[in-house]
């Protein structure tokens, strides 16, 4: 747990003293409001005193023990969500704390909002409450063996069968075998499944299905449905909580009415209605968890630099020649100017992601009054934000257990666990790459439009000032001028803007369409990225722009701010200089003023990584303890690997002493 507590000493003290801005302010600011971080608070001590929730022992599980440990946890956790009758934002957290993927994420964070997003009212009334309450267990069963990506290209089949009223659910090839969905492995006795509808002898494409997979009696596979996990994944401990499942159906009956009707329907005679709604609305579940998983990079990327400031705030290496104590090695410059962008990173992310929940929630709402209009506007910044800060934070947590040295490659830093639950991140929802080529096709559409005078809106409204953004020039003159939010707002519109310009022009140039965005796809990438590197700066300039309380946390949350925007610049300063919208020598300026501004937020850095408020427990790292007293625990934490558990080890006398032996007998030849 957190310092404060009798006998405990605080080894950060001195870091803790130099901030200059209230903790308890910024720990509001971060969390949204006194009321999150209260709750938060609560939920995140409940899971830590409770020892059901240990999982510092998680990595030295075999497979089988960590995933019964996976559903003791799910249970408990539900015990105990019934027993404090606990309200929904207070089970999420709770859940959220207790750590450890598996079926529930799948059950609460997909199926239920599948059935929510696509079953008809009647479907609703019929499957959530089973759901609510756990009488059921469901997944989200829609990648196969052969197709991920192009969900179009699926190949499981739903007959239509009007004589019997049913569907009849089908694998027709092992390619089409459901291959990845979370808890289907073991754990869920339902699944949304989505297949072909084919019905009157056509087929009408893809479409979500309720789908009873095992017994409520025993648990046991119904007739026609076999079902496994898929196997051990990367890392010890991490997702290998997750039972990943494979399925198949041989020709499995379901009655009509488990075919989510919302967007279309089949009749009983076996006509196929679509409703007068666009069709990508069956890919809204998506959407949905895309935009939770921007919210969830900030959480781990706070984490893991957490775990990395606290850590190299304590360690020490080398010192000044005179002699004398040894340097922290967060005084290193080269530490900071590795580790304050990711800090930044975490905080950018963070307001990012709460922007984007406002913004999924208004697409909903409109979406109820059947206006369709910003539909576009939410599948691009949800798929674009999810790739950007997915990835940048896979490879920042990465560069965290680098900046730990070698105590960060033990599993009991955290952080090699932290990245491997993480990493897959990249992938599922959606893979990164195959999302941001979705946001450039948008933005290509965009630009050609710009000529017929069709004004951009959202977040693609600066696109309308093409004419100045086309020639305007950085006024920056001095370091100091780069702390302008005006200016930085101006060379990320620019940038974007004339990237996405330069590829539509290149792609004009090509044989077609459709073989220009095909040879240009690797620079469709980085225009996509510059898009969305835009809008996180400028949510974040928006954030920092609000009335925001609290001694010197504004001042902070601005530092941070410009600390992000400046390190984007100098990491792609070559867009910024081939698009001509900065002169090298404002490259050097705001690489100079981002030194300073490392400088400001030294003093500042472990009291704005305690703002995130974090446990011990949810840590799960000896080194981001909040005392920092770092080497006792590690030394600790050693003692308790299994293979310490006799002196000599097992194989020893199979293998050790035989060798051994055998060298005495030739060193006497
Ligand atoms: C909480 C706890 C968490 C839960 C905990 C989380 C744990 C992890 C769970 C992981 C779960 C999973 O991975 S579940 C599986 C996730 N699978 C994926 O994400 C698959 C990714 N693939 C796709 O989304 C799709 O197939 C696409 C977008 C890549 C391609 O689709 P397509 O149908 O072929 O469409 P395409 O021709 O490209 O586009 C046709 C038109 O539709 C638009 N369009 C495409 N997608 C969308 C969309 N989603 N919304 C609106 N519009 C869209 C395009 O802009 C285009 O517009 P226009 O040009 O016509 O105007
Ligand atoms: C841990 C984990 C959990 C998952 N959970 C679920 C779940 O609960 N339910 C579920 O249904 N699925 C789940 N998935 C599956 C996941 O959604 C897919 O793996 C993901 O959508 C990527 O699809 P794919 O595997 O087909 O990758 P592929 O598309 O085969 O990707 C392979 C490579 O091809 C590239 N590529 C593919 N298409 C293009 C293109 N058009 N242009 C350029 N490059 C391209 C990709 O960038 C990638 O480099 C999970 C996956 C993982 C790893």
């Amino acid at each position: 747990m957190e310092a404060g507590g009798a006998g405990e000493v605080d080894h950060l003290a001195g870091e803790r003293a130099t901030a200059q801005f209230d903790v308890d302010h910024m720990k509001v600011a971060w969390a949204g409001s006194r009321h999150a971080v209260d709750v938060a608070d609560r939920m995140a001590r409940l899971v830590a005193s409770d020892p059901v929730f240990r999982k510092d022992n998680r990595t030295m599980l075999p497979r089988k023990e960590l995933f019964k440990d996976t559903l003791r946890k799910a249970a408990h956790a539900w015990k105990r969500i019934v027993e404090l009758r606990l309200t929904e934002e207070e089970a999420n957290l709770l859940r959220l704390y207790v750590d450890q993927p598996g079926y529930v994420d799948l059950h609460w964070g997909m199926f239920v909002p599948a059935i929510k997003g696509q079953g008809t009212e009647e479907q609703q009334k019929k499957w959530l409450p089973l759901a609510y309450k756990f009488q059921i267990i469901g997944c989200y069963a829609q990648t196969e063996l052969g197709h991920g990506s192009n969900v179009q290209g699926l190949e499981t089949t739903a007959t239509f069968d009007p004589k019997t009223d049913e569907f009849v659910m089908h694998s027709p090839t092992l390619t089409s075998s459901k291959w990845w969905p979370g808890g289907l492995g073991k754990a869920s006795t339902h699944a949304v499944v989505y297949a072909r509808l084919i019905t009157e002898g056509k087929d009408y494409g893809i479409h979500g299905f309720i789908v009873q997979l095992r017994s409520l009696e025993d648990h046991s596979p119904l007739p026609g449905v076999t079902l496994g996990d898929i196997g051990g994944k990367f890392g010890s401990g991490a997702y290998n909580s997750m039972d990943n499942g494979v399925l198949r159906f041989d020709h499995v009956r379901i009655p009509r009415d488990q075919m989510l009707m919302r967007l279309s329907q089949v009749t009983k005679e076996g006509k196929y209605v679509h409703s007068n709604v666009p069709k990508q609305l069956l890919y809204g579940t998506m959407v949905f968890v895309r935009q939770t998983i921007v919210a969830d990079a900030s959480k781990a990327l706070s984490r893991a630099t957490c775990i990395a400031v606290r850590y190299s705030a304590m360690r020490k290496q080398f010192g000044p020649q005179t002699g004398g104590p040894e340097t922290q090695v967060l005084n290193y410059k080269t530490q900071q100017s590795r580790l304050f962008p990711l800090l930044a990173s975490a905080y950018a992310f963070r307001f990012v992601g709460e922007w984007l929940k406002w913004l999924y929630t208004d697409v909903t709402h409109k979406l109820e009054a059947k206006d369709f209009s910003t539909l576009q506007e939410a599948h691009a910044c949800t798929a674009g934000l999810k790739a950007v800060t997915t990835s940048a934070t896979a490879d920042g947590i990465e560069e965290c257990r680098k900046l730990c040295g070698g105590h960060g490659y033990l599993n009991s830093s955290g952080l090699p666990e932290l990245f491997a639950t993480y990493v897959p991140a990249c992938t599922y929802e959606g893979d990164n790459v195959v999302l941001l080529l979705q946001v450039a096709r948008i933005l290509m559409k965009t630009v050609s439009q710009l000529a017929s005078g069709k004004q951009p809106v959202g977040t693609m409204a600066y696109m309308g000032n093409v004419q100045y953004l086309m020639q305007c020039k950085c006024g920056v003159n001095t370091a100091e001028d780069w702390l302008s939010p005006a200016a930085i707002r101006e060379v990320f519109e620019a940038r974007a803007l004339r990237m996405a310009v330069n590829c539509a022009q290149n792609i004009n140039r090509a044989p077609s369409q459709e073989e220009g965005l095909y040879e240009l796809s690797p620079d469709l990438l980085e225009v996509a990225v510059a898009h969305i590197q835009l809008i996180i700066v400028t949510k974040f300039i928006e954030k920092v722009e609000q009335d925001i309380p609290g001694e010197g946390v504004k001042e902070q949350l601005r530092n941070l701010c410009n600390v992000y925007a400046l390190y984007l610049v100098h990491k792609h300063l070559g867009d910024f200089l081939s698009t001509g919208c900065m002169t090298a020598r404002q490259g050097a300026l705001a690489n100079q003023q981002l030194g300073k501004l490392y400088a400001q937020l030294r003093p500042n850095a472990v009291a704005l990584v305690d703002a995130f408020n974090y446990t011990d427990h949810y840590l799960g790292s000896v080194l981001g303890r909040y005392d920092g007293n770092v080497y006792p625990a590690l030394y600790d934490e050693a003692w308790k690997d299994p293979l310490n558990d006799s002196p000599v080890p097992d194989g020893y006398r199979e293998h050790l002493r035989p060798l051994l032996k055998q060298q005495l007998k030739l060193s006497r030849l």
